[in-house]
This record gives C-alpha cells, structure tokens and sequence, in this order.
C-alpha cells in the first residue's frame, strides 16, 4: 500500500508522461542480413541511456572518419533481451493506480515492424504465456487487486471493448463486419461535458484474464492488417483496448471509475520505404497524418498553448482524455535493431524525447 502511495506521489510530482524504449531483438531471418546491433548502444549501469552511432559520411579524406552519434534518455530502456515479463514489471505499479481511480494510458509508438503488437499484445497465438504482452498481463494484475481488496470491502466490475481507427473511421473489433452497424462516433457524455464516449460501442463483462485472451483474439481477427514491404503482418490501422473499472465500497459508501486504456498505433513508416501503392498508400498516407496530429497535439500540450487541436484526427480526439486530462499516460517507443532503419530510429527517439519532456498535468483519481 506504501509503495503504491509513493508512486501515485513521485507520478504527480513529474508530471503525468513517461517513455519507456524497447528495443526488440533481431528476428531469425534478419540475423543472416546483419550481425549484432553496431549502430545500438546501451551504457552499462545506465537503464535509462541509448546511444545511436554512425559514421559521419560528411568527412572525407585520409582521416579516420569521424563517428556521428545520438544520446538519449527515458524512463526506461530495455534492451533485446527484456522479457515480457521484466518490462510488465515496470508498469505494473501504474496499472494498479486503475484500481484507485486514476484513469491510466499506455500506447505504442514506433516504426512498422518494431514490436509494438508483440509489446501490447504478445506474438500470435498460439504463444506460450512467458511472451504475453501487456494487455493481458495488465488484465490479470488488475483482477487479482480486486480480488486483494475484495476482502477489504471493494467489489469491482470490468467490462472491456476493443476498436480500430482505420483511414479515419472508427470499427468496433469485437462484432464480425456483418454485425456492425452505422459508423462509431465519438461524442460528448452530456451536453457541456469533457468527458467523450463512443455510443454504440460493444462493451463485455469480463472476469478472468481468459475471457479478455478470447477477446484479443476476436479483436486480431477483424483487424485491418496487410502485408506491407516492411512487415508480413503489418496493423495498418490504431487500435485501443479499452477496460472500465468500477469500484464500489458499500459499507464505507465509497465509490471509484477510471479506465485502462490501451493503444497499439499503426506503424510510422517512409511512403517510399513501404513501397506502398493504391489502397496501402492511402492507409499509409492517413496513418501519417494521424501521428502528425499527435504529434502537434503533444507539443501543444507541452507548451501550453491555448488551443490544443485534438481534433485534427480521431486518434487525437477518442484520446482527448487521456492526454489533456487527468491520466498517467505512458508511451512505449519501439524500436527496430536493424542498422537500415537507422533514420526512422532516429525519428521514432525524437519523438519520444519530445514526449519525454512534457509535463501535461496532474493526474487525479476519480473517487468519492
Ligand atoms: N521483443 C520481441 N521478441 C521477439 N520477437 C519480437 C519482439 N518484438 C517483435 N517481435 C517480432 O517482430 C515482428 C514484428 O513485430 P510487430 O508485429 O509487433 O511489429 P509492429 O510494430 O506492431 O508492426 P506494425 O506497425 O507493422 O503492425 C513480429 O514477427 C514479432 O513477433
């Protein structure tokens, strides 16, 4: 209970935003095109450090070449070989504040084929448990809290929906498309309010980490994925898990709400590097431009401008609470090993940087 106390203070106190790296191994098939990670390094006793070298190419002659190099620091770096497992354990304490009221936000960033699906969600089933990704593990922690404080009075309920934004339109992932009915929008609770809601939306009851496992599976299989130059199985769109947590204390007439919300965003990629065409590029190409609103939303956010454009996109505007509002929001920037990428690395760590440097509030719990 201490330890949670004391994260829910060190949080506040720096701002609600944190950037965790993640570096993802090389895959079996790209050990034969590259050996180790040159261009990647990760300071010893220094979990936060990465550093990114290259040959400065501008320096020509007799001398040795010069060596070009990028330092950055989050919150965390892992490095290829952090297990599912060590990373959940950063988070966990963070996803534990859902059950206090704080409503909680974790997305992925990063190049087509970094590793933000397997990050959020694990690699395609069938997978062994060790390699679940964070959705699931986050599941499971927050049933077994609520199972914790259900012999101190509070009984919880869950229920959980799952999206995509595709080319600017909003799909609900858990009915097959013959189910779905009018397009989603997103809309304002009540008329004057902040709070933003997506009527229409599948909302299920969940209890055990099983049940939300066959959801992530009913959601993968009316995702819109293709297989681009850059990845065999590539999301071209952004999905967001969502989990509504109610708490209720009888006794004591105590109540809490917050939400884990969940967020695998499609790949930032090069239109020439993709070599997209037709369908593809216009994906890509709206894709791109919803990470740009979130990008200028962001920098908005962080200079405090009085208008922050959420909704330039519908990324920005169905995450309109979770980044101005009273969320802990974490980002997990992903990043491919392979030294080709070198340059969308680079953006990908600006980007983050960016991020890692905003204070955008004071997250606050929502209890009574
Ligand atoms: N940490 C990891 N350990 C082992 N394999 C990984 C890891 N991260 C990613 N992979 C593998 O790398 C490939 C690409 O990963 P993934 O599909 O998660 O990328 P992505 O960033 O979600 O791509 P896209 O934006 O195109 O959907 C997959 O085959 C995945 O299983």
């Amino acid at each position: 209970m201490e330890r949670r106390r004391l994260h829910n203070d060190i949080q506040e106190l720096r701002g609600n935003i944190r950037v965790f790296c993640r570096v993802r191994p090389l895959l079996p098939e790209e050990r034969e095109r590259q050996r180790g990670l040159p261009h990647l390094h990760f300071p010893a006793q220094e979990p936060r450090s990465l550093v990114l070298t290259r040959p400065d190419d501008s320096q020509v002659g007799r001398e040795r070449r010069a060596e070009l190099r990028y330092d950055f620091s989050f919150d965390r770096v892992f490095p290829p070989g952090a297990s599912q497992q060590e990373i959940f354990q950063e988070i966990q304490l963070l996803v534990q504040s859902a059950l206090d009221g704080y409503p909680v936000c974790i997305f992925a960033y990063g190049q087509t084929g970094s590793g933000k699906t397997f990050t959020m969600e694990g690699p395609e089933p069938p997978a062994a448990p060790e390699s679940r990704g964070m959705i699931p593990r986050a599941v499971r922690h927050l049933f077994l809290g609520a199972r914790d404080l259900a012999g101190k009075g509070w009984q919880y309920r869950f229920s959980a929906s799952f999206l995509e934004i595709y080319n600017e339109a909003l799909r609900d992932l858990l009915l097959a498309k013959g189910e779905r009915g009018s397009e989603l929008e997103i809309r304002r609770l009540a008329p004057g309010s902040d709070e933003l809601h997506v009527p229409n939306l599948t909302w299920v009851p969940v209890e055990s980490e099983e049940q939300v496992l066959e959801l992530l599976l009913r959601a993968s299989s009316q995702r819109s994925v293709a297989r681009t130059g850059l990845n065999e199985r590539s999301s071209r769109s952004h999905s967001v898990f969502q989990l509504r947590i109610q708490g209720e204390h009888g006794a004591r007439d105590l109540r809490c709400a917050s939400s884990l919300t969940l967020v695998d965003l499609a790949g930032s990629e090069r239109l020439e590097k993709s070599g997209s065409v037709g369908n593809r590029l216009r994906e890509t190409q709206s894709i791109n431009s919803s990470l740009s609103a979130l990008g200028l939303v962001i920098s908005a956010l962080c200079n405090k401008e009085p208008h922050v454009p959420y909704r330039n996109s519908k990324l920005t505007f169905l995450l309109q609470n979770c980044l101005g509002g009273h969320a802990k929001v974490l980002m997990f920037v992903t990043i491919s090993p392979l030294e080709e990428n070198f340059g969308e690395s680079l953006n990908s760590l600006r980007f983050a940087s960016k991020v890692n440097e905003c204070m955008i509030g004071t997250a606050q719990a929502n209890r009574k």
